[in-house]
């Protein structure tokens, strides 16, 4: 299941802002640009093919890497990243491509160092370390060392090791890269935990499926800047495509349903105009361009009641992430996937 999309309102306070976001490697322009705004408790979802310069985003965003010059202000946690990045770090936890596990010691050590170098107290530690080992499934093989660990329990040491600061920010640079689909949906699983105590996580993902499953708000990186940005239902309203199917059984009720969505397409009025439904006269299908929403689609039964038009089955068509994806990074052409059979 999708988590319920959270109202991400400019009212809520920012966890991140960054204006005019710009870096360059050598003469290597990577960032032209970006402009971000993630409200507090959010998921945001960077997305990019390889090299779009998501890890490069994330790196500057957690005081890794500077900023490249004629950037505009950067505001991480409410604290400026240019004058208190201190504060920026107490405030945030970073895992991903450069984790910070440890191979040569057990996953409990790990943790343990995290805990001394955020200064807590040895028995807090311990009690951090093991809470946070049982709640990531790790604590049968805390005494093993991280060396031994498959890639989905490094990555959930990873993330625990980086939770025992108590970050309200979290960076995941492409946490599942790698991962099986269960180690996948595992982390998808601790991933909406960690929002429901209130932290905000700024995701970077190949996978458009999971930014689709994950976040709030997905923004694309392309050619050094953000080439769209919205909900997910509202990037892939941004791509033509969507339609809605009507299937006919019997040849005889398809036929006069063309002839009742033609003759409706033509009348003057009432109802709504509507393009005519394109046919296809070897599966007895009609096809009605649609963008999809309920709004739409309870518009449209209305319209087929009013004209009489019954089908055997109706189908919404929207186009999905992966064609939002190609559209706006340049791929292949947009296709329509089915995503929801009405009935
Ligand atoms: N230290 C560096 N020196 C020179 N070029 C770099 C450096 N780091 C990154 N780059 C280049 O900058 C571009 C953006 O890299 P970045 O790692 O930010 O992309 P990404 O979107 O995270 O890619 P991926 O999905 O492959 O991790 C790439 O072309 C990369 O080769």
């Amino acid at each position: 299941m999708p988590t319920p999309r959270r109202g991400t309102s400019k009212d809520q306070p920012t966890a991140v802002s960054a204006t005019g976001l710009r870096k360059s490697y050598g003469d290597k322009l990577v960032l032209d640009g970006v402009d971000l705004h993630i409200p507090a408790g959010s998921v945001f979802a960077l997305l990019g093919p390889n090299g779009a310069g998501k890890t490069t985003v994330v790196k500057i965003l957690s005081t890794l890497l500077s900023a490249g010059e004629g950037s505009g202000g950067i505001r991480v946690g409410g604290h400026d990243l240019a004058t208190d990045p201190q504060s920026v770090r107490a405030a945030i936890g970073v895992t991903g491509q450069f984790s910070a596990v440890d191979g040569l010691i057990t996953g409990e050590e790990n943790m343990l160092l995290m805990a001394d170098l955020h200064h807590l107290p040895r028995r807090e530690g311990k009690r951090v370390a093991a809470e946070l080992l049982a709640r990531f499934g790790l604590t049968e093989a805390a005494k093993k060392p991280a060396s031994t660990y498959s890639g989905g329990m490094k990555r959930r040491l990873d993330l625990a090791m980086t939770l025992v600061g108590d970050p309200r920010i979290i960076f995941l640079d492409e946490p599942t890269t790698g991962l099986d689909p269960r180690s996948r949906h595992n982390m998808w699983q601790i991933i909406r935990e960690l929002l429901s105590d209130g932290v905000t996580v700024f995701l970077t993902t190949q996978y458009l499926e999971e930014a689709d499953q994950l976040a709030d708000r997905i923004a694309v990186l392309h050619d050094g800047r953000i080439a769209a940005e919205g909900t997910a239902d509202e990037l892939k309203r941004l791509i033509p495509g969507g339609h809605i199917r009507l299937r006919f059984d019997d040849p005889a009720a398809y036929r006069s349903a063309a002839v009742a969505l033609r003759d409706a397409t033509l009348a003057p009025a009432p109802g709504p105009a509507r393009p005519g439904g394109a046919p296809d006269d070897e599966s007895l299908t009609l096809q009605i361009p649609s963008d999809g929403t309920q709004r739409e689609l309870r518009s449209l039964l209305d319209w087929l009641d009013s004209i009489g038009v019954e089908a055997d089955e109706l189908t919404v068509h929207t186009p999905d992430l992966d064609d939002v994806f190609f559209a706006l990074t340049g791929g292949s052409d947009a296709t329509d996937q089915t995503k929801e059979t009405v009935r």
